[in-house]
């Protein structure tokens, strides 16, 4: 089959390939190939561009449609860039046929000029520039290249950090050859020298060669798992399974940009995002199960393949929890040499090249909070390689960068501002994006059938689609997809966390009798001894922060063989261990607290503290670091056990511990855990855990101030306030979010900035409901997301406003919360500042505004709104009677999308506040806005960063003179000398520059 049939034959499969996730970066650097192999001209590129506001799909179809009529050859060159560019999970089942190896004749002739350098060599210019595009426009400005409005368009907020190449490389291409020649030398000038580098093989002793090639076997080997099951053991490699998580930057380089960007794992080491230059550390933070271990896995695989970190001659890679189990004091060479990978040659020659490097070395530590003690600056300063020191000591000072580079993962909870001091950069794991939850279930399953199956079954439970966005729990659905696809429609299937673990449970238990299958609930208590010594291990280790265990501490818990083989526990070989100790760790820590959690429900003999103590709240723990031993001697016999209490709460294991506690005492669960346990047990204990979320709840409230006069009554969440009530989640039982609900009157329920996704959205419309008042809820710098934003519709009409500022929603999550917020007599206010919404949507918030004649303010700033989203909206406005309130900070809707908006709003009695700022406005746009202040309400309107000349302030001045309302224009940033603002201010001193 030819290349144009191939691509005809599969445009579904293409299309669909570059479009899901809904980021345009897949096309992009496809095009960026294209060009530089010069089988797409410059115009072809601005067709696929053109207009601004073509949606992603039709962008793509337009590509298609192009290389389709260029011919044959283009076809294969498309197909080789597909190739080349998507990730293996994107372009499972596509056939590239055998055509599709770059045919190099094609290429462009040895570009001679620099605008042609800049065509031929995009992709690795896209590459290069994406982290120092600050420092690429500073030289264009000072070359006069740029004008200060040209960097403003390169430096949308709404821009990746290599769209923000892309851009650049255009405006610099239009700009001429001067502006070219400029780029080109600034790249170059960028350019590392080569000093002791790996390209240069000669500097580099043979020991460390060898050396790195044990590394690179040894880290490769790591990355095969060996399963065993009743059909004996398989052995999956990492291949076999990843998909790229959503990594994200925790924080905007510049204050004046905050960066949405999502970035790729070649980004995680590189310049991108990098908040502190002196600085030496990476830190990957995420919630539980996101994929933070399984991530730094493939980055050392790669590394190993020699397909990423290239800078890096060596690679150490240590796990917190192995290390937490090492007693001695280590010097960094026994650090390196005993816990990671033991050198056959010249130890002495080798650990002077690493010390003599640094900059070659990268160490990695994955599971930071899995250490005992808490980051801490404060205590020895470690500075000899050579000289002993505790562990945490000796990793405190690697993270404090007074030794090498290192990359470091952690759950959110234990990284302190100490830690932030060191950080070269922060980056979130933030879990699966919906199309990355399908290419997992397709990994998984190879008969596309069941895939499907799966798939729809998690399309009509979005719940459970909402806890696939972490992989572990996405992992567990795919296992037991047979229990899952078991569960009739009228079930419902899994709904909460507990759940899931429980199907796992099943899973592996009957996975194990597959000759005689105990039939209904009786599985759990066949089994119920397992479940009881497993449980014993794992709460004993979640009380002491211990998450590996010896066989000794096996025996201790009375874990047989038996128990062994149902497959919960791992086996791992000490790697410090020459002696061959084995030790064993659960599957995954979330399982290890769901068994402490089994362990507290089903065992009948447990202390009755032991509920009150797992939930008791973080504020009432010690000082994070605090050993048992300094506390010992200074405390009464009380306080002693207000200790243990607190001692118990510290790690944040406890509080999954919790919610499966609250989970498993659920009503639902009753008939099951009732062969096990005897029914006035279970109620004793759940009343406990009852009594114990109550009062946790009553408590927050009772911690929020009364508002000052004039200000709304308003509560910021602690982290533990999520918690909460994500254990009320679990219960499943409506009264007990009734109850809790009755008694919390606030008007506005802050949660900033408090790891939301769509787990947290689906218990907190579960609780929220039950609200007696409408509320503000504001969810902004969360990852609510679209499943998200389906998962809080329950709440909606308790919502009066709704802030969802970067929660990376697209046109999709909007249409479903307009769907339901027009049915919603209260909800009157939305901020969606900073998401991915486009044109798409804007038929949607202009039907809101058509039906909802109560609507007060709406909010769009920094999404990517064009010409066309702004003349859709204008239909909404025209009819609208209510509107006080609209931002479109930061779009780019220019002067024809003014005109309609102005023109829709010119008779509207409510509007106060309007926000066009950095939007493309020129004169003929302000003109049009002269019109709607004539005889508007407006107080305030906001135009700086636009193109706005002396003429078009004119006209504004001129409608002001008829107008009172009107408080304040803002014009900063447009274009007009020092005299002409003078002057105009003279005439109008509501006009502020
Ligand atoms: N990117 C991925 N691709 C495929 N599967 C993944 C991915 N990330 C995680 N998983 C699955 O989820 C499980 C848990 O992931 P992992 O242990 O990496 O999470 P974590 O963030 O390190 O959790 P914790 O904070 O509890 O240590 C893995 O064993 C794997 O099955």
């Amino acid at each position: 089959m030819t290349a144009q049939q191939l691509i005809l034959r599969q445009r579904g499969e293409l299309l669909s390939a570059l479009c899901c996730g809904g980021s345009s970066e897949g096309l992009e650097s496809v095009l960026d190939l294209l060009m530089a192999w010069g089988v797409l001209a410059w115009e072809d590129y601005q067709s696929t561009r053109l207009p601004g506001s073509l949606a992603l799909c039709a962008r793509t179809r337009e590509l298609l449609d192009l290389v389709y009529i260029k011919g044959d050859v283009a076809c294969r060159m498309f197909l080789a860039a597909f190739k080349q560019v998507l990730p293996d999970a994107q372009k499972a089942g596509i056939n590239f046929g055998n055509s599709c190896i770059v045919d190099l004749e094609v290429q462009n002739e040895l570009p001679c000029r620099a605008i042609q350098t800049l065509q031929a060599d995009r992709p690795s210019l896209v590459r290069k520039l994406r982290g120092s595009i600050e420092g690429a426009l500073e030289v264009l400005l000072d070359t006069g290249s740029f004008t200060p409005l040209d960097c403003d368009g390169v430096q949308l907020p709404v821009y990746t950090p290599s769209q923000q190449a892309r851009c650049l490389l255009d405006q610099v291409r239009s700009k001429g050859e001067h502006a070219a020649e400029v780029l080109l030398q600034f790249v170059e000038e960028r350019e590392q020298p080569p000093s002791p580098s790996i390209e240069d093989d000669r500097t580099i002793p043979k020991e460390c060669l060898w050396y790195q090639k044990k590394l690179q076997s040894s880290l490769s080997a790591q990355s095969h798992f060996f399963i065993s099951t009743n059909s004996g053991t398989i052995s999956l490699s990492l291949d076999d399974i990843y998909i790229d998580g959503h990594l994200e930057l925790a924080q905007a380089s510049s204050e004046s940009q905050p960066q949405r960007g999502a970035i790729g794992l070649e980004d995680l080491v590189g310049l991108v995002g990098t908040l502190n230059q002196e600085a030496d550390t990476v830190l990957i933070s995420g919630e539980p199960g996101t994929g933070k271990s399984t991530l730094l896995q493939r980055l050392h695989l790669l590394w190993a393949r020699g397909t990423a970190l290239h800078d890096f001659l060596l690679l150490f890679a240590f796990s917190c929890r192995t290390l937490s189990s090492e007693q001695r004091e280590l010097s960094l060479k026994e650090l390196l040499f005993v816990h990671c990978c033991w050198p056959d040659g010249d130890q002495d020659q080798l650990f002077q090249f690493i010390l003599d490097n640094p900059h070659l070395i990268l160490i990695t530590f994955d599971g930071l909070d899995e250490l005992k003690q808490c980051f801490s600056d404060s205590g020895q300063r470690h500075c000899c390689p050579t000289q002993r020191a505790p562990i945490p000591t000796l990793i405190f000072n690697l993270l404090q960068g007074s030794l090498m580079k290192g990359v470091v993962t952690s759950r959110p909870d234990v990284v302190r501002p100490a830690l932030r001091r060191y950080l070269r950069k922060e980056v979130f794991l933030k879990g699966f994006s919906p199309n990355a939850i399908k290419c997992f279930v397709r990994k998984h399953h190879s008969d596309p059938h069941v895939a499907n199956r799966v798939l729809e079954s998690l399309q009509n439970n979005t719940a459970l689609l909402g806890l696939c966005h972490i992989p572990v729990f996405c992992w567990i659905v795919s296992k037991c997809y047979k229990e899952l696809l078991g569960c009739g429609a009228s079930e419902g299937g899994p709904q909460t966390i507990t759940d899931v673990y429980l199907m796992m449970l099943q899973h592996f238990f009957q996975d194990r009798d597959c000759l005689r299958k105990p039939t209904g609930t009786e599985w759990l208590r066949e089994h119920q001894e397992t479940a009881l010594h497993l449980g014993q291990l794992a709460l004993d280790g979640i009380r002491g922060s211990c998450y590996t265990f010896t066989s000794t501490e096996l025996l201790k818990c009375g874990v047989t063989e038996n128990d062994i083989c149902m497959g919960f526990l791992v086996n791992r070989r000490h790697p410090s261990s020459f002696c061959n100790i084995v030790h064993y760790e659960f599957l995954h820590i979330t399982m290890q607290c769901f068994f402490a959690a089994l362990h507290i429900v089903l065992n009948n003999n447990l202390d009755r503290s032991a509920i009150p103590k797992i939930f008791q709240p973080k504020d009432r723990q010690p000082t994070p670091g605090l050993h048992r031993a300094c506390l010992g001697h200074c405390l009464t016999q009380e306080e002693e056990v207000l200790k243990e209490a607190a001692m118990a709460a510290q790690s944040p294991n406890t509080q999954i511990t919790a919610t499966f506690v609250s989970g498993l005492l659920s009503h639902r669960h009753r008939s099951l855990l009732l062969l096990s346990c005897p029914g006035p047990t279970l109620d004793k204990k759940s009343k406990q855990a009852v009594r114990c979320l109550s009062k946790g709840m009553h408590k927050h409230f009772k911690s929020i101030p009364q508002p000052v006069e004039r200000e709304k009554k308003s509560m910021h969440a602690m982290p533990d306030f999520v918690w909460l009530i994500k254990c009320i989640y679990e219960m499943q039982e409506r009264s007990i979010a009734k109850d809790t609900m009755a008694t919390l009157e606030v008007e506005h329920l802050k949660l900033t900035y408090c790891h939301i996704g769509p787990v947290e959205c689906t218990a907190l419309a579960y609780v929220l409901q039950h609200l007696r008042n409408p509320v503000g809820l504001q969810l902004d710098y969360n990852s609510v997301g679209d499943v998200g934003v389906e998962q809080l519709l329950p709440c909606l009409h308790v919502c009066h406003s709704l802030y969802l500022r970067s929660n990376n929603i697209s046109d999709e999550g909007i249409r479903k919360l307009i769907e339901r917020g027009i049915q919603c007599k209260s909800f009157q206010k939305i901020a969606l500042f900073n998401n991915r919404l486009t044109d798409a949507c804007t038929q949607h918030l202009a039907h809101l505004l058509k039906m909802k004649q109560n609507f007060l303010a709406l909010r769009l700033g920094n999404n990517n709104i064009t010409a066309a989203g702004a003349e859709q909206l204008a239909e909404g406005l025209r009819l609208n009677r209510s509107l006080r309130f609209l931002g479109l900070w930061g779009n780019s809707i220019g002067d024809k999308g003014t005109e309609a908006i102005a023109n829709a709003l010119k008779n509207s009695q409510t509007l106060v506040w309007l926000s066009l700022v950095d939007n493309g406005v020129g004169s003929t746009g302000a003109c049009a806005i002269a019109t709607l202040i004539k005889n508007s309400t407006l107080e305030e309107l906001w135009l700086t960063k636009n193109c706005i000349t002396r003429a078009g302030v004119e006209f504004i001045v001129q409608a002001l003179e008829s107008n009172t309302s009107v408080k304040a224009v803002w014009l900063r940033g447009n274009e007009l000398s020092a005299e002409e603002i003078e002057e105009l201010t003279q005439k109008e001193p509501r006009l502020i520059f």
